[in-house]
């Protein structure tokens, strides 16, 4: 299997500090790497990997403001899809720009949607549902009007997490600094439980970071660690008492979240988004409403065993699991591929054939057409599943919408053409004493074939 694994260019893949797109497309592709199979990293020049390097863009983005970002995004992107006939599947981390070059090659094109950054993005991602495979990292994030192929939990590598069973007594922040991610609401919880915060993460509002969290720091009490690097990380979440992930959004995943458990400590969350994924509530940690129920839970802290919060995770979101499931979505993408044929407005798959007849699901793409055609041998009925179309039949114009269906005699002049934004999918029984492809007489097609 060949994987071109488009990573964001952001940060460098693996990140130096901060990172967490690229983090997880790293252990990804590492772990990917040594179950054999091939893969492409298309990152920033810095990256590095033990499968193949592709990299246009010199330096992460954020770490040298002289890198043009939308430039270097058109340069990196147009890369993997320039080059996609040397792979089976593009596996896309790069959100939803790379989705719109995704119908201009044949490689299926599956992407993990690791955040969808506001509902304005919603109309790309669905756009391409159905030509396309999305991935959820959570099920609390899977959108109602997408489609998934699954849910992959991130995993990390949880064997270089220190396992501690005699803490230290502070609480910690880890995170990025950010009014989503609560470190007003963390410095409030250790105020009213008079324990020690820790802070670390790099400050990603200045603003907010200058009103709500300077203000306290008085390292002493509140400490703040600074952008901190993976070691550094790894010292703070094993010997921190708690961590305090007191998020104000539907978070998608938090790698933090997991990291602190593998290392032992209990984590003290808002309960929303995956964190009822993450944390088993009185076991693992708090799952709380606030200020006031987190500080209630940091006197149940010792109720915990570190041992439990370790062991909890282990497996659950080891890197080995989450190799394993996305081996899984490329296999599931690959059969998918093989049944299903592509033409030039779209795609057939089909779904049954015997002496007689023949069943097909057909997906017109939006504002594509078939050929005007004819059969000399089969007759066809067509039932309209979903979106909305124009057929033609013979000098008839009829629309057609999701539960309407369409006799078609033998020798019937005809044609459809998706006339909306969604896909226009139908079932087609061909009945005839020849059911071949190459039974079509083409009068005029779009795509220069009559
Ligand atoms: O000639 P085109 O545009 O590829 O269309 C072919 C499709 O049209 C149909 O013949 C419908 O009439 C399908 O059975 C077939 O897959």
């Amino acid at each position: 299997m060949r994987i071109a694994m488009l990573s964001p260019i952001a940060w460098s893949t693996p990140p130096k500090k901060y990172g967490p797109w690229e983090a997880m497309v790293s252990l990804l592709t590492e772990g990917l790497v040594k179950r054999g199979i091939d893969v492409t990293l298309f990152a920033t020049a810095d990256s590095h990997t033990s499968g193949k390097l592709h990299a246009v863009c010199p330096r992460p983005y954020e770490e040298d403001k002289n890198i043009h970002v939308k430039v270097y995004e058109c340069l990196h992107i147009s890369e993997v899809f320039e080059r996609a006939d040397e792979f089976d599947i593009i596996h896309n981390h790069f959100d939803y720009l790379p989705l719109t070059y995704s119908r201009l090659v044949d490689t299926p094109v599956v992407t993990t949607v690791h955040g969808i950054s506001s509902r304005r993005i919603l109309p790309v991602y669905k756009k391409y549902n159905n030509s396309t495979f999305y991935v959820s990292i959570s099920d609390a994030y899977r959108c109602d009007e997408l489609e998934y192929i699954a849910t992959v939990h991130h995993g990390i590598d949880t064997g270089s997490f220190p396992f501690n069973e005699s803490p230290e007594d502070y609480l910690l922040y880890i995170s990025r600094i950010h009014r989503d991610k609560g470190t007003k609401e963390a410095i409030e919880v250790a105020k009213r439980t008079g324990m020690r915060l820790k802070i670390a993460g790099f400050i990603a509002d200045p603003e907010y970071f200058e009103n709500e969290v300077a203000p306290h720091i008085d390292s002493e009490q509140i400490i703040y660690e600074g952008h901190v690097s993976h070691q550094h990380k790894k010292d703070l979440l094993s010997h921190a008492r708690a961590l305090l992930h007191m998020i104000n959004y539907e978070e998608a995943f938090g790698l933090g979240v997991v990291e602190a458990l593998t290392c032992g400590t209990p984590v003290i969350a808002i309960n929303k988004g995956a964190m009822p994924e993450l944390i088993i509530d009185g076991e693992t940690g708090f799952l709380v409403n606030g200020v006031e129920e987190a500080v209630d839970a940091v006197q149940k802290l010792g109720s915990i065993s570190r041992k439990k919060c370790r062991e909890s995770v282990e497996i659950r979101f080891s890197v080995e699991r989450m190799v394993e499931d996305y081996i899984k979505v490329y296999e599931t993408i690959l059969e998918k591929y093989r049944r299903e044929e592509k033409r030039p407005w779209g795609f057939y798959e089909i779904l049954t054939e015997k002496p007689g007849y023949k069943v097909k699901r057909i997906t017109v793409l939006p504002q594509e057409e078939i050929s005007l055609q004819r059969h000399a041998h089969r007759q066809e009925h067509w039932y309209i599943v979903s979106g909305e179309g124009l057929v033609t039949k013979n000098t008839d114009q009829i629309r057609v919408f999701s539960g309407d269906s369409v006799d078609l005699g033998v020798k019937e002049i005809h044609r459809v053409k998706n006339t909306g934004g969604q896909n226009l999918v139908f079932i087609e029984i061909a009945q005839g004493d020849y059911l071949g492809e190459d039974d079509i007489e083409r009068f005029e097609d779009k795509y220069g074939r009559a």
